[in-house]
C-alpha cells in the first residue's frame, strides 16, 4: 500500500521523499512562527503549531493575538515556546509565518494585522502563510493587503475566496477553477482553493489538482493543521510553489491513512491528522534509501 503513496511522492513532490542529513541540527529545519489565536480560539494556533513541529520543523513559536499568554506552557507539547503576538511579531529568528489561524477580526486583531503588514511591507523575503481571519481581515481592509508579496501563500475555504473576490460562496463553488486563477491574479502570490479536490494556483500557467483526501477532513481544525503543515515545509527550505501543493497533498494523504486505519473518515479529528502525516513522510523517506 506505501508504494502507491511512494510512487506517487517520488514522482510529484520529491523534496518530501529526502533523508535527514546525518549532520544536521535543529537549525537546519527551521524556525516557524504562527500567528493568531485570539481569545477562546488558541487551541487553532495550537493545532498549527503541532502540525509543524511533528511534520519535521526544527524549533516551533506561537503568537496569541492575546494582552497576556492563556497558558504558561503547553503541558502536551512543552516544545513549543509561546509568546504574544506583538512579541513574536518582532524576532528575526523565523524561517516562516503562518498569520490567521483562530485570529478573529476584532480590534485585537486588527492591531495584529498591522503589525503583520508593517513587518512583511519591507520584509520582502519572508515566507508567510496566510489564512483564516488573516483573509477575512484583507477583504474587510483592503489596505493591509500590501503585506502579500509574490512568495506568500493564501489558503482561503470557499466562503473565505467569495469575501476575498466579493462574490458568494456558490459561484466559488461553480467554477473553482476560474476562481483560484482569479486569486493567484488579484493577489499576485500563490493561492490555494480548499475543499474537495482543493486547487493550487502558483502562477498563471501552473495550476495543481489535489485529487486525494476525504470527507474526514470536514472538521474543525483541519484547515490549521494545514497551515501548520504548509509552513513547515516553507522552514525546512521547501520553495513556496513546491511547499503548497506539497503540503495539500500530505495533509489529504494523511486522512486517507486513518480512513484505512478506520480512524476516519467519521468522527476523524484534525489532531489525528498530525501523526498520519508524520508517519507517512517517515514511510516516503524510507523508499528513497531502498
Ligand atoms: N479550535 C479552534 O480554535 C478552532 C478555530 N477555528 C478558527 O475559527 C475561525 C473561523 O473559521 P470558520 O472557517 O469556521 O468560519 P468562516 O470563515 O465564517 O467560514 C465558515 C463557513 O464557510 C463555509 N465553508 C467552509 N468550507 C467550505 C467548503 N469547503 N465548501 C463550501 N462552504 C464552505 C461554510 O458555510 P455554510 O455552508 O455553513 O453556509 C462554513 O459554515 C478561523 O479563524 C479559524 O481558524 C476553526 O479552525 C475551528 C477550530
Ligand atoms: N469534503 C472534503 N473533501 C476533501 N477535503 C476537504 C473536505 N472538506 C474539507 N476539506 C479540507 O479540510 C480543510 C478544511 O479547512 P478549513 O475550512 O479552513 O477548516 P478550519 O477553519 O476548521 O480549520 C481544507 O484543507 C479542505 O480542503
Amino acid at each position: 500500500m506505501w508504494e502507491t503513496y511512494q510512487h506517487f511522492a517520488r514522482q510529484h513532490f520529491p523534496e518530501l521523499c529526502q533523508q535527514r542529513p546525518v549532520d544536521s541540527h535543529k537549525g537546519t529545519f527551521g524556525t516557524v512562527a504562527i500567528i493568531g489565536g485570539n481569545i477562546g480560539m488558541s487551541g487553532a494556533v495550537i493545532m498549527a503549531a503541532r502540525a509543524a513541529l511533528k511534520l519535521g520543523a526544527g524549533k516551533v513559536k506561537i503568537g496569541f493575538a492575546q494582552d497576556s499568554l492563556p497558558l504558561p506552557v503547553l503541558e502536551n507539547q512543552p516544545e513549543i515556546m509561546l509568546y504574544t503576538a506583538d512579541a513574536l511579531l518582532q524576532h528575526q529568528d523565523i524561517s516562516a509565518w503562518s498569520i490567521g489561524c483562530g485570529l478573529d477580526t476584532d480590534t485585537r486583531a486588527l492591531h495584529t494585522m498591522h503589525l503583520a503588514r508593517e513587518r512583511f511591507q519591507t520584509d520582502t523575503h519572508a515566507q508567510v502563510v496566510w489564512d483564516a481571519d488573516a483573509l477575512n481581515l484583507f477583504s474587510l481592509h483592503e489596505d493591509l493587503q500590501a503585506a502579500i508579496q509574490s512568495q506568500h501563500i493564501i489558503t482561503p475555504h470557499p466562503t473565505e475566496a467569495a469575501r476575498l473576490l466579493h462574490t458568494t460562496t456558490a459561484s466559488i463553488q461553480a467554477d473553482r477553477k476560474t476562481a483560484v486563477a482569479q486569486l493567484q491574479q488579484r493577489f499576485g502570490c500563490i493561492s490555494v482553493l480548499k475543499g474537495h479536490h482543493s486547487l493550487v494556483q502558483v502562477a498563471a500557467q501552473n495550476a495543481y489538482v489535489n485529487l486525494s483526501g476525504n470527507a474526514g477532513l470536514a472538521t474543525a481544525g483541519s484547515g490549521d493543521i494545514l497551515s501548520g503543515f504548509m509552513t513547515s515545509l516553507l522552514a525546512q527550505g521547501m520553495d513556496a510553489d513546491i511547499a503548497a501543493p506539497a503540503a495539500v497533498w500530505l495533509h489529504a494523504a494523511a486522512a486517507e491513512v486513518l480512513a484505512l486505519q478506520k480512524i476516519g473518515p467519521i468522527g476523524m479529528v484534525a489532531t489525528e491528522l498530525i501523526d498520519a502525516a508524520r508517519f507517512l513522510r517517515n514511510q516516503l523517506s524510507v523508499a528513497i534509501e531502498i
